[in-house]
Order: C-alpha cells, then structure tokens, then sequence
C-alpha cells in the first residue's frame, strides 16, 4: 500500500485541511498519515479561531512519521509561521522523501488569514524550492508574482513569473475564474491547460486542499505529472458533481462519490 503524508492544519468541520487530506488519500486506497501544523475552529461560514502548533512539536510528529513508515509522498497545506516553515523545510532536507506537493494556502475562501504575513519570505525562499509542484489559486498567484489574474492570458504569464524563482512544476488553479475552471500547468517550459466546465455548486470548501492531495496520490502511484494532475482534476470534479450539501455556508465536497 502506497503512504501518503499531508502537513497541513486541522478542519474541526471536516471540509478542508487535514481532514479532506486524509478523506482523499482513503478514497485512493493509499494510508494516509499527518503532521498537524495548526488547529482551526472553522465551519462553512468562516475560520473563527487558530492556534499554531509549537514548530519543536510539528518537528517531533515529522520524526515520528519519517524513521517508522516513510511516506511515498507528501503534500503540504497551511503553514503559518516562519518557525513552523522552517523546521518543515529541516525536516525534508533530513529526510528527503520524493513527491512533494506545496499547496501554498494563504487565505481560505471564506476570507480568513491562513498564512502570517512574515511567513512569506520563508514560503518562497525556502519551502517552494523543495517543491515537485507548486498548486496556487489564482489569489496565491498573484500573491506570489506580484501582479494581478484576471484571464487566461494572466495565468500563462503569472507562471513565466514564477517560473523566474521556482524551476519546478507550476500548477495555477482556475476554480475562482468567471465562467470556466481551468487549470494551467508550466512544466519545462511548457503550458499545458486541465480544461473543466464550471459547476454551479456553492458547496466548494477544501477543493484546493482536495486538489492537492490528490495529486500526492498519483505521484506516489508513479505516475507523470501531467497525468497525475489529470487524474486529480476528473477526482475533484466528481467531488464537486456529486453535489452534497451539509452545513450554512460554502459546503464541504463528497469525498467518497466513486
Ligand atoms: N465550480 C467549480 N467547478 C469545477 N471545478 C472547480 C470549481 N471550483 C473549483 N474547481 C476546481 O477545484 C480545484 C481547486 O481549485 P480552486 O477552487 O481554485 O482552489 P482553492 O480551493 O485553493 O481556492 C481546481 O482543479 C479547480 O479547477
Ligand atoms: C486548515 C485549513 N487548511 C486549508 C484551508 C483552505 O482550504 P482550500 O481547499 O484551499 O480552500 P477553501 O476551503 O478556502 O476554498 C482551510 N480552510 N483550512
């Protein structure tokens, strides 16, 4: 059985985070382990409350996982401080397991501060480059090429920028465009686009952190990258089409539609 490990924070209410990460990694048949980075008290509605897990104990969970069942890959969500980057980026030069997938979450849809602004320097100088894949949404994106995403025109050159300061694979989600959900990948120099048709579901909490596991799975699988991200887009979009609908807010998505 293929291990994957998410490094991720907690969604008490199940829909993002590590929860979704583990719902996703079952759903592939593969066991699913995880280092917690931070406790959220978070619902449909909002993020109400956060505590960051001590970086000595996110490094102690990473010993834990890493010396008894090494992970085959491993996708990284919410990492909020420096510290906590910091001792994760130690631990993957110690370590150094293949596959791994920076989700770079930085605010979750709902409009709540996942990642501390000081946290920034440390994401891109020293977690991004460890990366296999870099999977930012378009705010991520603009966020970390410094300038704004409106069309698909802006996605292929918001990843030439990025591609200035990461040589790896840049995947630039589409779920928040107007009237499609295309994804685009820069690879070697090369785009390559993961066309979708927008589904109009207002339950769409954990999509990116769902997205990115996924993609973990894959690549622990062996497949390719594009593949991999293929095989993740047709998973998420199943999720999406299954329709389920718990909760007040933007709901969680249905893992287990397959
Ligand atoms: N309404 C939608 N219809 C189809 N696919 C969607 C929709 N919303 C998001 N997706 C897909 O879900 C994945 C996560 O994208 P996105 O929602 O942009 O990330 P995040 O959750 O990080 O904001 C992408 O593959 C995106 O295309
Ligand atoms: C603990 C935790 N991690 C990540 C997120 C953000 O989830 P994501 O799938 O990127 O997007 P939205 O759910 O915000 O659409 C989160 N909310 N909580």
């Amino acid at each position: 059985m293929k291990k994957v490990l998410s490094i991720a924070g907690s969604d008490c209410s199940g829909g993002a985070g590590i929860q979704a990460d583990i719902k996703t990694i079952t759903a592939h048949k593969m066991y699913a382990m995880s280092a917690i980075t931070a406790l959220t008290a978070q619902n449909t509605t909002g993020v109400y409350g956060v505590i960051d897990t001590p970086p000595e104990f996110v490094g102690q969970q990473l010993d834990c996982i890493m010396n008894d069942i090494f992970p085959d890959s491993v996708k990284i969500g919410m990492v909020s401080s420096p510290l906590i980057i910091e001792k994760i980026v130690g631990k993957l030069i110690e370590y150094k397991p293949r596959n791994i997938v920076v989700d770079p979450v930085m605010i979750s849809t709902s409009g709540n501060r996942l990642l501390s602004e000081d946290a920034m320097d440390a994401l891109i100088n020293k977690l991004i480059p460890l990366a296999t894949v870099i999977t930012p949404n378009l705010a991520e994106a603009e966020c970390l090429s410094e300038m704004e995403i409106h069309t698909k025109e802006d996605m292929q050159k918001a990843a030439l920028k990025l591609s200035g300061f990461y040589d790896g694979n840049i995947l630039i989600k589409g779920g928040h465009l107007k009237s499609t959900a295309d994804d685009l990948l820069y690879s070697n120099g090369e785009f390559i686009w993961f066309t979708g048709i927008k589904i109009d579901n207002p339950n769409a909490h954990g999509t990116g952190c769902t997205l990115s596991s996924a993609i973990a799975c894959n690549l622990a699988n062996g497949l390719d990258i594009k593949t991999s991200i293929q095989q993740a887009k047709n998973y998420i979009t199943g999720a999406l089409k299954a329709g389920l609908d718990l909760g007040k807010g933007s709901g969680p998505l249905n893992h287990h539609y397959r």
